[in-house]
């Protein structure tokens, strides 16, 4: 399973002080489901226009984007509608779309309400979440969420390039309900 995303520490480590992605980064992160191991391939493509073109190939094989603003930036969530024309143009259109608004640890200096970036992501369709990559809030149930959900679409046959290796729990009775949080 595959996605594109800015910049989480996935691992739960913030790396203070680590420059701008230059082009794409590519990581693997292994979560566990309902004692089940999904590994899910992360590229992290650079924000900056002057990578647009290489970070722009990255999309068509997506399972999922995950797009994250800067919840103290409301020129970050300002963005979001460019972001999603690129998806639109470049994505399947079978790829789940979750909206992060990130740095929460700095709520005193939010600018964009939850509400407000909650009502944005259901007129777009997307699952929202709010984390710190800083504190690790919320970014490892962003990744249980998202494979919970990917492993649910693969089921129903309708993920990005149909995943063609046996998924966990093949053959076996697992409700993933009871651990997606998506809508
Ligand atoms: N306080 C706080 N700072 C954060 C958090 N996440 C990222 N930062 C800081 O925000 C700045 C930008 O973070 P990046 O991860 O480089 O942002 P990006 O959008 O991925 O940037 P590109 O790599 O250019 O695409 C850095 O100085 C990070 O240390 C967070 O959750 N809380």
């Amino acid at each position: 399973m595959s996605g594109v995303g800015r910049k989480i520490p996935i691992q739960g480590l913030f790396p203070p002080g680590q420059g701008a992605t230059i082009g794409v980064d590519f990581m693997i992160k292994t979560v566990e489901i309902n004692g089940e191991k999904v590994k899910l391939q992360i590229w992290d493509t650079a924000g900056q226009e002057r990578f647009r073109s290489i970070t722009q190939s990255y999309y068509r094989s997506a399972n999922a984007l995950i797009l994250t603003y800067d919840i103290t930036c409301e020129e970050s969530f300002r963005c979001l509608p460019e972001w999603l024309r690129e998806i639109e143009q470049y994505a399947s259109n079978k790829v789940i779309t979750v909206l992060v608004g990130n740095k929460i640890d700095l709520a005193e200096r939010r600018e964009v309400s939850q509400q407000r970036a909650e009502e944005f992501s259901e007129a777009q369709d997307m699952y929202y979440l709010e984390t710190s990559a800083k504190e690790s809030d919320n970014v490892e149930k962003l990744f249980l969420d998202l494979a919970c959900r990917l492993i649910s679409e693969a089921r129903q046959n309708t993920l990005v390039n149909n995943v063609s290796s046996p998924l966990p729990g093949e053959g076996k009775s697992i409700s993933y309900l009871t651990c997606c949080n998506f809508n």
